[in-house]
């Protein structure tokens, strides 16, 4: 497996934008270049074959996916309790691209993996959204959830290089995405 020159792990709060935003940069750096990896989806896949779930819908931003998120998150607890690095290593599996985009960091087993493997080469990204720019999204406050160390675990303990907000400055938000592409381009053309 090729080691990454950049890995950028994201983290932010349900409905602060994380796919919205991995996915844009993703779409600016081309395919070639970034993988754009998800914790949550070998979680999903396993998750949906054992209840017999449609996997496409809870890969979504749908109702379907909220439907079954506290009980997809006491699952994958249940798995990381046993190994913390479970779902980190099935997704770096194979990636042969340069640069690295994690969309989903949520607890501090999640970073920690991250820093022990790629520390040198590691940028921790917080996706940050107002609560009302979240509920204009969708976001409905779920006990069991939103209180819970999916949406807590990075809250604090975690020093950010970059924080992103992304709540609906367009021209903002262009110019944050903007600085992010450029460190990212200066880090391969540094190494190349
Ligand atoms: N800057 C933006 N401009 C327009 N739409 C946005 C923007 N940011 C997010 N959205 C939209 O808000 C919704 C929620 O965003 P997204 O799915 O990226 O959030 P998330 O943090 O990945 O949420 P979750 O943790 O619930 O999966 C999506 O429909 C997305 O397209
Ligand atoms: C179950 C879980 O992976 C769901 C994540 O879904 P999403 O990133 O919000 O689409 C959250 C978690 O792992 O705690």
């Amino acid at each position: 497996m090729a080691a990454p020159r950049l890995v950028l792990l994201f983290s932010g709060k349900r409905k602060s934008g994380k796919d919205y935003i991995t996915e844009r940069l993703r779409y600016s750096l081309g395919g070639d270049v970034c993988a754009l990896l998800r914790l949550s989806g070998p979680l999903k896949q396993q998750f949906a074959l054992e209840r017999a779930l449609d996997f496409q819908r809870l890969l979504d931003t749908s109702d379907y996916k909220e439907t079954y998120r506290a009980e997809m998150i006491l699952w994958g607890e249940e798995k990381r309790s046993a190994d913390p690095g479970y779902f980190c290593r099935l997704i770096v599996e194979g990636v042969t691209q340069p640069v690295w985009i994690i969309s989903d960091a949520r607890r501090r087993s999640d970073v920690d993996w991250f820093l022990a493997a790629y520390g040198d080469v590691l940028q921790n990204v917080r996706v940050t959204a107002s609560q009302e720019t979240r509920r204009c999204r969708g976001w409905v406050y779920t006990p069991e959830v939103d209180d819970a160390e999916s949406e807590c675990g990075l809250d604090t303990g975690v020093t950010f290089d970059w924080i992103i907000a992304n709540d609906g400055d367009e021209t903002s938000l262009d110019e944050q995405l903007h600085r992010l592409k450029a460190f990212i381009l200066s880090r391969l053309t540094l190494l190349v």
